[in-house]
């Protein structure tokens, strides 16, 4: 008969399926939040009919962790582990290099586990310039790993940071998930303390609010990626994966679960008007960012839009960078904004009533 399954998390092989499937279904299905949004809707910009400005002189270039970014965006950490996740890499890197955006990759578990998988997170060498973020659950440091694996994954990708995803509601969701979140506050707080890059802590579409984005600031993160609710679903996608009622009854309850994007970048930035901060969570166009930089985040990811696009092609990927950076320059143009610091400081977001 057929192959024995194996009932050990922590199976190289079933990291790697499970990389694999959350490839499939996010291309495929349907994973996005359908009740929830991100509460940027709630927000509109202030025309301004004459801006006063040259449009080829708007600046939207900024500074994060240290280093030069051309666009502020980032490419949501994603994937790693397969071939299809290989070529995927491969692409986001050359237009992140292309087009000056931060770029993370997906968690680098699987190749802990499979070190042979390595050279599919394996993209500097396609992006020398770019900030590169690497990526393991926080969860992990309850599961044996500690800083000599998070010193490990950073060193395979040269990285500028290491991002710890927070994913409590996915691990309650996904068949076999790691859900011991005990006691990992003072474990973080030790490898920020260690570990020589700077460490984000990001959540993965249920967001993080201004209380805890405090204690993790107290502990010595050095940025917060919102990651709020919105966009990519991940009790969708991984009730979407599991073979047991239970767990798919669990995904669906669940699907439209979390803080909304515009809601925690205003409560992290009310408790930490310094820390820099990354808006994502169902991010869909250059005006979604614009919003959120408005609302004083620094940087802006997207995670699904660019994924469609890597899988689509190059080119594919080229021209929704080119439309991303255009919305984002027309936004600042049409509100009388020449840079990404006047935008920040200006009063030209309004909340309507
Ligand atoms: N299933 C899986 O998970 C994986 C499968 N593969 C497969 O193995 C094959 C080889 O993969 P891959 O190594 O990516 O193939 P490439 O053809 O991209 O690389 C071949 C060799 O050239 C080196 N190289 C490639 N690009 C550069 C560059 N820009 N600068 C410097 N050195 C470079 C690599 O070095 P280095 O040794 O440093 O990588 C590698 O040894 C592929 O056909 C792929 O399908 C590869 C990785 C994972
Ligand atoms: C295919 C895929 C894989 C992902 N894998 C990871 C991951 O390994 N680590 C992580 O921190 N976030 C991961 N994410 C979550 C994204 O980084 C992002 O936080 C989330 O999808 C919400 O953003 P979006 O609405 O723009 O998709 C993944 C997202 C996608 C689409
Ligand atoms: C896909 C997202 C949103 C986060 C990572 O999920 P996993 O739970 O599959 O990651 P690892 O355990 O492999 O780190
Ligand atoms: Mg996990």
């Amino acid at each position: 008969m057929g192959q024995t399954v194996s009932l050990d998390k922590t199976n190289p092989a079933t990291i790697q399926d499970r990389k694999a499937d959350h490839l499939r279904i996010c291309l495929e299905d349907d994973v996005q939040c359908h009740q929830i949004t991100t509460g940027l809707e709630n927000y509109r910009f202030i025309h301004c009919g004459l801006p006063e400005l040259n449009y080829d002189q708007v600046d939207i270039s900024t500074t994060f962790l240290g280093k030069q970014l051309a666009t502020p965006l980032l490419i949501s950490s994603m994937t790693g582990g397969t071939e299809q996740a290989r070529v995927i890499n491969q692409r986001l890197a050359v237009a992140a290099q292309k087009f000056g955006l931060a770029m993370g990759v997906g968690s680098q578990r699987v190749a802990v586990e499979k070190p042979e998988l390595a050279p599919t997170f394996n993209i500097r060498r396609y992006a020398p310039s770019a900030l590169l973020l690497a990526n393991l659950g926080a969860v992990q440091l309850n599961y044996s790993y500690g800083l000599e694996h998070c010193q490990r994954v950073v060193d395979w990708l040269e990285a500028d940071a290491l991002i710890l995803h927070l994913n409590p509601l996915q691990e309650c969701v996904q068949t076999r998930g790691d859900t011991d979140f005990s006691g990992l506050l003072v474990k973080i707080e030790t490898l920020c303390a260690k570990l020589p890059v700077p460490v984000i802590a990001k959540e993965v579409g249920n967001g993080i609010s201004g209380g805890l984005a405090k204690k993790l600031i107290d502990i010595g993160i050095s940025a917060i990626d919102t990651a709020g609710a919105g966009g990519t679903s991940w009790a969708r996608v991984e009730s979407e994966r599991a073979q047991d009622i239970k767990q798919r009854r669990l995904g669906q309850t669940f699907a439209d679960w979390g803080i909304p994007t515009a809601d925690c970048i205003v409560s992290v930035r009310a408790i930490a008007p310094q820390i820099p901060l990354i808006a994502s969570g169902g991010l869909r166009n250059g005006l979604d960012v614009a919003k959120t930089l408005a609302l004083g985040a620094d940087i802006a990811g997207m995670a699904l839009p660019f994924l469609k696009a890597a899988d689509n092609s190059e080119e594919a990927l080229d021209t929704l960078a080119d439309i991303l950076i255009a919305e984002l320059k027309t936004a600042l143009f049409c509100t009388g904004q020449g840079n990404l610091k006047d935008l920040k400081h200006s009063q030209v977001l309004q909340r309507i009533p």
